[in-house]
């Protein structure tokens, strides 16, 4: 299944008729140039394209009300003097004679957008709208927007498809107040919001913007505000945030759509956000929500102002949704100490909403209202002296690298006359293995070298490692006679490279043979159900679960919490995943793994399974080809409390080694 991309160069037939500095920076060319930078990079003719429409009264007014309806609908016929005088009601917004067209149009293309994922036209997709929508209120325009578009698509997929649970993630750099106000007593509805705050200072100003605002009533502990008090926010708090409070939240949610409010002013270079995030980060963050509600997502635009950061952030979304493997971000360092203590703060105060949360650290009251008064001006933090800051405007960034698609996606080795899923090529290879990989063979697994068949799939598996390290394919996935002994043979191959780094992720007990060595060049996690006698080192990490591998609630804890940190900081060139014999692990888990393990390495992920593991090849594949994840069972079970101790105690254990392991405050480190 296909990405929908929805656009109308209607919607940038409005602008701004008179002076006002604040809303300057919303201009029709925010559209034209994401639109051409799509068609440029080849992403356009990629999707599948889906006209715009104009919502209906009915579609608008499932969040706005008929008086304000009513008032917008004069403003086609109004002079500039009356147009400016209904723009004096409201905040930060204008008026033009065209606006409500392209506002019903704003709404349409969502609505067109649900249409097209909700009846599997197309698996998930992008409407490149203005004006923008989530500011908007019932009865008040306000920052740009005139009917909430996404807030409307949020209801209308709950009536028209009779969508459960709908989960709303606002990654524009401003809170969408209009989204919260309208859901912040409905439990069916999650939004999640971060934005700049500055204690209260950045606009909207609003206190109710802040961590603490948790939704009302039935709603409660369905809205998420994440407060960042600070500008200059890099890729690892906005990954941080995702790791340790979203994406455990979401998939305890287990929504049946996600409805994302892709405003791109979080991206470096935006005037508005001043956040120094990469445009290429919006690749992993729409990694990271593509196996959520069985890859139903759909992307509506809200801001982003920075004519270059905008289209560029806008291809990495589209690109991810198209299939492409995201880019490897480089250097993911600690998230700032401000960026820790909002998140500390969020967690806190969902700790009692969400299982998956409980382990959160409470935040002594005394050390928020010390370090509150101390930003606030007491002794205050020295700033450096020098340089002038550079204003966003002035920011430089790299362009974000080439993403390009090997032309295999998947291959896969398979014991003798199998025939490989469709899509998928067969690699099987009659060399013999190089004498000296024998030879270390011959050391460690004696007694299985008698049995010839042991060796049989070995050199095939060799061949697909080769054409992986040449980007003839992109992944790989092999069913051999041990798995240990495969392990083995890969690492000693990729071994060899003098930089190479390969994330090791072992599902299920037994060794991890001697590789789990020291030198930086693998980086072991093994989950288990064992409690293994092998220390933790900073590059073997052995996770340990009561209940195993079956355990799915611990398992995406393990993998959420400890593993995804882990792997990103680690930027590996190689993604290695054994099942472990007997390991357990339960398929819908198996394949939330395998489907998330796919944001690394530019997509280099090489499967291990032991022979008689064949019907786990089948989903395996299609997770590797690219098929979104099938949802988890809905309630996730709460972790067991040893296992929520267990992974404690490793962060604890390997957040100064690992530093994007932190979730806390340095106060209650
Ligand atoms: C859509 C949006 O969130 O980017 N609008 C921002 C309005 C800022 C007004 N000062
Ligand atoms: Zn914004």
């Amino acid at each position: 299944m296909g990405t929908a991309l929805v656009y109308d160069e209607e919607m940038t037939k409005y602008k701004l008729l008179w002076v006002d500095p604040a809303c300057k920076i919303e201009v029709p060319e925010r559209l034209t140039v994401s639109y051409e930078a799509l068609v440029k990079n080849g992403l356009c003719q990629r999707c599948v394209s889906i006209p715009a429409r104009e919502a209906t009264e009915a579609e608008i007014l499932l969040v706005h009300s008929e008086e304000y309806l009513e008032g917008v609908k004069k403003t086609p016929y109004m002079t500039l003097e009356d147009l400016k005088e209904f723009t004096l009601q409201y905040g930060d917004v204008y008026f033009h004679p065209n606006i409500y067209h392209c506002a019903k149009l704003a709404v349409g293309s969502a609505l067109q957008l649900c249409d097209s994922v909700m009846t599997g036209k197309v698996r998930n997709g992008m409407a490149l709208v203005r004006p923008p929508g989530h500011h908007s209120m019932r009865s008040a325009a306000s920052g740009f927007c005139v009917f909430n578009n996404v807030a409307i698509a949020a209801r209308y997929a709950k009536q028209k498809y009779g969508v459960k649970r709908v989960l709303i993630v606002d990654w524009d750099v401003h809170h969408g107040q209009g989204v919260q106000y309208c859901f912040e007593d409905d439990p069916s509805v999650l939004y999640f919001s971060w934005h700049r705050y500055e204690h209260q200072k950045f606009w909207p100003n609003l206190r109710e913007s802040d961590y603490d605002n948790v939704g009302k009533e039935d709603g409660a502990g369905f809205n998420i505000n994440v407060p960042w008090n600070k500008v200059g926010m890099k890729n690892s708090d906005y990954l941080s945030v995702f790791f340790h409070l979203l994406l455990p939240v979401a998939y305890e949610f287990c929504p049946e759509l996600v409805l994302v409010c892709a405003g791109f002013d979080s991206a470096i270079g935006d005037p508005e956000g001043e956040m120094c995030a990469s445009p290429d980060i919006f690749a992993h963050l729409t990694h990271l929500l593509m196996n959520l509600a069985g890859g139903k997502l759909c992307a509506v635009l809200e801001g982003g102002y920075n004519l270059t950061s905008l289209p560029q952030s806008v291809c990495q979304t589209v690109q991810t949704l198209l299939g492409d493997p995201p880019t490897r971000l480089s250097d993911l360092g600690a998230p700032c100490e401000s960026a820790l203590e909002s998140l500390q703060c969020v967690r806190s105060a969902h700790r009692q909403y969400w299982s998956c949360l409980r382990q959160a650290a409470g935040l002594p009251d005394s050390h928020v209202s010390a370090k509150r008064i101390r930003s606030a001006g007491g002794e205050g933090e020295r700033t450096e002296v020098g340089e002038e800051e550079k204003s966003a405007e002035e920011q430089a960034w790299p362009e974000p690298p080439q993403r390009v698609s090997p032309p295999v996606r998947c291959a896969l080795v398979l014991p003798g006359g199998e025939a490989p899923p469709d899509g998928c090529e067969q690699i099987s290879s009659r060399e013999e293995l190089h004498p000296l990989m024998l030879t270390k063979l011959r050391e460690h697994f004696q007694s299985e070298l008698d049995n010839c068949s042991a060796l049989a799939s070995l050199p095939s598996l060799m061949t697909l490692v080769e054409k992986m390290e040449k980007n003839e394919i992109r992944n790989g996935l092999a069913v051999v006679h041990s798995v240990t002994m495969a392990m083995m043979c890969v690492l000693q191959h990729v071994g060899d490279a003098p930089s190479s780094r390969t994330l090791v992720v072992c599902v299920g007990g037994g060794s991890v043979g001697s590789h789990a060595r020291e030198d930086g060049k693998t980086l072991t996690v093994q989950i288990s159900s064992e409690d293994t006698e092998k220390p933790t080192g900073k590059f073997y990490v052995p996770v340990h679960l009561k209940k195993g591998c079956g355990d799915a609630s611990g398992f995406m804890q393990a993998l959420l919490g400890l593993l995804l940190p882990l792997g990103y900081q680690y930027n590996p060139d190689l993604v290695l995943l054994v099942q472990m014999p007997n390991a357990g692990v339960c398929g819908g888990v198996w394949q939330q793994l395998v489907g998330v393990l796919q944001g690394f390495a530019q997509g280099h992920v090489l499967v291990l399974m032991q022979e008689g593991e064949q019907a786990r090849v089948g989903p395996t594949a299609s997770t590797l080809l690219g098929d979104p994840a099938p949802p988890l069972e809905h309630p996730l079970q709460a972790p067991l409390p040893e296992d929520v101790e267990a992974v404690e105690t490793l962060r604890s254990r390997l957040q100064s080694d690992w530093s994007l392991l932190q979730n806390t405050g340095e106060s209650t480190a």
